[in-house]
């Protein structure tokens, strides 16, 4: 139940309301009390004034005792109807101050959440999947928020009226409270058992019902793959069994709940006869008036739907502190990737890697090793190597999205952990490997790169990444639709466009990590003289597989397995006769190879 002490700081806040809610669970209390000692003074008043009505049989005075009698029964009425009403409004206000409290700290906690995710490291993304930090930022903080309104309102709820109730029923008769009483433990801990077995089985439908969707998910996204193996017949079989089970499933707990009232009602059932048989005999024995029974069944009733909640609060509270346990884990996950000087004179943008060697904390690859190269401010550096020779790692190092395990970068001379991590990535223009567009249009896409973007501003980077002429085509222009709500762009087009919203920002450093992979030769050349003008003065890193990419470059570098092999302009590892010729003389024969064909 520790765990659950992480949300003081929010009832904290918010203390106002809950006070107020206990104010008002006390009052619908009250409210609800008063006119059980209504009826029971109005059914003493009817037995007893039978008995005098009696006496006056005959007499004139008879019709006037008939009229004052039924001008009382008549006020009792009114008192019972207008406390009814006041319970109402007051169970109103209860409502409108607890569970708006636990909507409000539920709105802050997923905020919370949300700020605290984005503000850890790449490496806690890689460890942990897009599905567990979904479930922990709505599922877990849901059933929190259960905890925070009606387990909290239920509970008070039943303290107070076990207090006020009980106390008042002790008072009247002890024997008869306590047999009236006797059933209520049973039904609240066969409530938890029950409430228990019914949480257990909507689990079980929650995780059948994501099977069904993840499945339904990526046969949509996966279509194609689908219709080319032509599987829709094995995918169809595949969906009957996972509806098959969620039907079960849905069976199952049906079952349960079907249990629930039953046992409620035989319970109450059993409270109720109870009180009538051991109120009938104190009545015989002269303790207690026959209005004390009709007094005592309204009670028990009162004490049903409290007691009946008690197993329900319980369950609620487990579960709530489970997943406040797991959202704790993460809110305690803490970012190691820091600023130690927050630095934000402005960057030239040469960079520098001393002996920099990178152990990836999630996987324990060792990406790069002792890896060392200068690129000074304005020049152009190209990457080329294998695949798995750790380009990438170096662009993640220079954005600072990994700290070296050994080794310092540096940029401008000053080491890369000095400077304000947001200033230092505002000046970066960085093109991943993985293009990401969001389901916007093309404008919205490249303005991403740049707050206030102007539209000329835009038209300007979708020519620099030769774009513009594609959009001019496109229907709506700019405004045209990306991502899964819009049209398909082509590979070679999302790349531009993810290009198109590094240049925007006019970056200090650009990288561009085979961003040039899905284009032709020509849209290559045509993008990479662009940047000659764009870059002059700035810093670049150029990520490729291929040579033509690469052989503009000041500086190329050659990766194998993490460590450099060679480093030098295209001429000077021309003439070394080494990895990079190779792969030069292989590929422009591949490319003559191709243009003859
Ligand atoms: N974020 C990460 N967490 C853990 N391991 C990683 C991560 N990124 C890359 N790796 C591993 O580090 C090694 C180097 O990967 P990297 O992406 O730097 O290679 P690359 O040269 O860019 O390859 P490619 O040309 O195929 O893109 C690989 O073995 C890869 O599996």
């Amino acid at each position: 139940m520790k765990e659950l002490k992480y949300l003081n700081k929010y009832l904290y806040k918010y203390k106002g309301m809950l006070l107020s809610g206990v104010l008002f669970v006390v009052l619908a209390n009250i409210f609800a009390i008063v006119p059980a000692q209504m009826v029971r003074h109005a059914l003493n008043l009817v037995i007893d004034s039978i008995d005098t009505y009696n006496i006056f049989d005959g007499s004139s005075l008879q019709e006037a005792f008939r009229s004052d009698f039924y001008q009382t029964v008549f006020f009792y009425g009114l008192l019972i109807v207008a406390m009814a009403l006041m319970r109402g409004v007051f169970l109103f206000f209860m409502r409108q101050t607890v569970i708006v409290m636990s909507r409000k700290i539920e709105y802050d906690m997923k905020n919370d959440l949300f700020q605290h995710y984005q503000s850890l490291p790449l490496s806690f993304y890689r460890r942990n999947n897009t599905g567990d930090l979904m479930a922990r930022i709505s599922e877990d903080v849901g059933k929190v928020r259960m905890y925070l309104g009606p387990a909290m309102m239920y509970g008070m709820n039943l303290t107070v009226s076990c207090i006020l109730v009980i106390g008042y029923m002790l008072s009247v008769n002890v024997n008869l409270t306590l047999w009236a009483l006797l059933p209520l433990p049973l039904l609240s801990i066969s409530i938890y058992y029950v409430n228990n077995l019914i949480n257990k089985r909507s689990e079980d439908i929650q995780e059948s019902l994501s099977n069904m969707s993840t499945f339904v998910q990526e046969a949509f996204s996966g279509i194609r793959v689908i219709k080319a193996f032509i599987r829709e017949s094995d995918n169809a079989r595949m969906f009957d069994d996972a509806a098959n089970d969620y039907k079960d499933k849905q069976l199952k707990l049906s079952k349960v709940n079907a249990l629930f009232y039953p046992l409620m009602l035989s319970l109450i059932g059993l409270s109720t006869i109870l009180t009538v048989y051991v109120g009938g005999i104190e009545v015989a024995k002269g303790s207690i008036t026959a209005g004390n029974i009709a007094e005592f069944i309204m009670y028990v009733n009162l004490l049903t739907w409290p007691v009946t909640s008690l197993g329900w609060v319980t369950s609620i509270v487990q579960r709530a502190a489970a997943s406040q346990k797991r959202i704790n884990q993460f809110l305690q996950t803490e970012n190691d990737i820091v600023s130690t000087e927050q630095l934000k004179h402005p960057v030239q943008g040469s960079i520098q890697f001393d002996s920099v060697s990178l152990v990836y904390p999630d996987s324990g690859i060792k990406a790069v090793r002792k890896v060392s190269f200068e690129v000074g401010a304005g020049e152009t550096l190209a990457l080329l190597g294998t695949t798995g020779a750790g380009k990438s790692t170096i662009a993640n190092l220079v954005c600072r999205m990994y700290d070296p395990t050994d080794g310092k970068v540096l940029i401008d001379g000053k080491d890369i952990k000095s400077y304000d991590i947001a200033h230092i990535r505002n000046q970066i223009g960085y093109v991943p490997q993985d293009v990401f567009l969001f389901s916007d249009t093309v404008k919205n896409n490249i303005a991403f790169g740049k707050n206030d973007a102007s539209e000329e501003e835009i038209i300007q980077a979708a020519k620099d990444a030769d774009l513009w002429e594609n959009i001019k085509r496109f229907d709506k222009g700019l405004s045209t639709m990306v991502g899964e709500r819009g049209i398909t762009l082509s590979g070679g087009q999302k790349q531009r466009t993810s290009i198109a919203r590094a240049l925007i920002r006019k970056p200090k450093i650009l990288i561009l990590d085979d961003s040039l992979s899905a284009v032709d030769t020509n849209t290559e050349n045509a993008i990479l003289n662009n940047l000659k003008g764009i870059m002059k003065d700035r810093t670049s890193i150029i990520i490729s597989h291929r040579v033509s990419s690469a052989k503009l470059a000041d500086k190329i570098i050659f990766l194998n397995d993490g460590e450099v092999v060679e480093m030098g302009s295209h001429e000077e590892l021309m003439k070394a006769n080494g990895f990079y010729k190779d792969l030069y003389e292989k590929q422009i024969k591949s490319d003559v190879e191709t243009s003859e064909e």
